[in-house]
């Protein structure tokens, strides 16, 4: 079958290279992905790997010292060579981002309602009445209750997981088609972390979709229908989030999963790579237990299983091409 419209988010041969007085960080490189309407895209991967920039690339909030090429569609629009003007009417009302910390991305002085209510106002062109209205049922719906008293109060006057449930709201007020939210649960305790993984699926659930960007494997897990390993700037797998656990295929797939301290926290061996002199070939292989003389040139990124839509899975590895 074949689907008449674009993909929701489409990156397609994204690089974005950082200059530096020490050099270009290829931090993106050739990354191509979608992501679908209503899916929940997990990027995981080591810590410098590139993910939170390739999140700044789709919303265009990266320094003007990095170099981007490729495209990124969003509803078949192409983002990277749209005015300003225009991206800031995309980025509130398609691209909801969700930072870390709510206490950051809350205005201390301005009532959280009103906070919740203005992308309604800039975005979805209602009036004050109106948006008033939608920020009372939107505060019911993420349980911040009583709507009406919580509505005057302030970001102080709220507890922790009811703040991230605020901001969540906030993200997603103007109802994006996609959330990008890097890190979510940094730093957050278990308790917490379920309240956001909650809040996530209730928002989910109206058929938004997520680029959920994190360290937390588990979260991913529990949140992602797909899953994207990043690696030294480039996706090296992307599976179902069942398949990907089952059974991960790329050899670093496998030493990730094989570091958490549930499966025995194996440390992956040698040490994470410079991002300006990358490793020539397959990014991973001076730490990779199968690596051959062929994997010092760049390995394919293979298709496996024929299935439609995002049943596929593909790896980037020798081994498997
Ligand atoms: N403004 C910048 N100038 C130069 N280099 C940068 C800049 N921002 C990020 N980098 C480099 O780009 C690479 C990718 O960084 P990025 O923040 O995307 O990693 P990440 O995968 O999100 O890591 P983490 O999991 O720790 O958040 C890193 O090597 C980082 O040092
Ligand atoms: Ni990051």
């Amino acid at each position: 079958m074949t689907d008449e419209k674009p993909a929701l988010l489409e990156i397609d041969k994204l690089s974005v290279f950082i200059h530096t007085h020490r050099g270009s960080v290829r931090a993106v490189e050739n990354t191509t992905f979608t992501i679908e309407r209503g899916e929940t895209f997990a990027l995981i991967g080591e810590s410098g790997s590139g993910k939170s920039i390739l999140g700044l690339a789709v919303m265009r909030l990266l320094s003007p010292a990095a170099e981007v090429s490729g495209a990124i569609r969003l509803n078949g629009v192409d983002l990277t060579d749209l005015p300003e003007k225009e991206m800031q009417e995309i980025r509130g009302k398609m691209v909801g981002v969700i930072a870390q910390n709510p206490y950051l991305s809350m205005n201390p002085v301005m009532k959280v309602g009103d906070q919740i209510a203005e992308p309604m106002v800039t975005h979805l062109m209602m009036n004050r009445e109106e948006a008033k209205e939608r920020t009372r049922s939107v505060l019911k719906f993420f349980d911040i209750t009583p709507p009406g008293v919580r509505y005057r109060e302030y970001p102080y006057q709220y507890s922790g997981g009811m703040l991230q449930r605020a901001m969540v709201a906030m993200g997603t007020a103007a109802e994006p088609e996609l959330i990008i939210a890097d890190e979510p649960t940094k730093g957050v305790d278990v308790i917490r972390k379920r309240n956001i993984a909650a809040t996530f699926r209730k928002v989910t659930g109206n058929g938004c979709a997520f680029l959920l960007i994190t360290h937390d494997i588990e979260f991913a897990r529990a949140m992602s229908t797909r899953i994207g390993v990043n690696y030294c700037g480039q996706i090296l797998e992307i599976a179902r989030t069942g398949d990907f656990f089952e059974e991960p295929l790329h050899p670093y797939s496998k030493a990730l999963l094989e570091s958490l301290p549930e499966n025995g926290m194996k440390p992956i061996p040698g040490d994470p790579p410079s991002m300006i002199d990358v490793p020539e070939g397959c990014r991973f292989h001076p730490r990779c237990p199968h690596a051959t003389e062929r994997c010092k040139t760049p390995p394919p990124f293979v298709k496996i299983g024929a299935g439609e839509g995002h049943g596929e899975r593909s790896v980037r590895c020798w081994l498997y091409a």
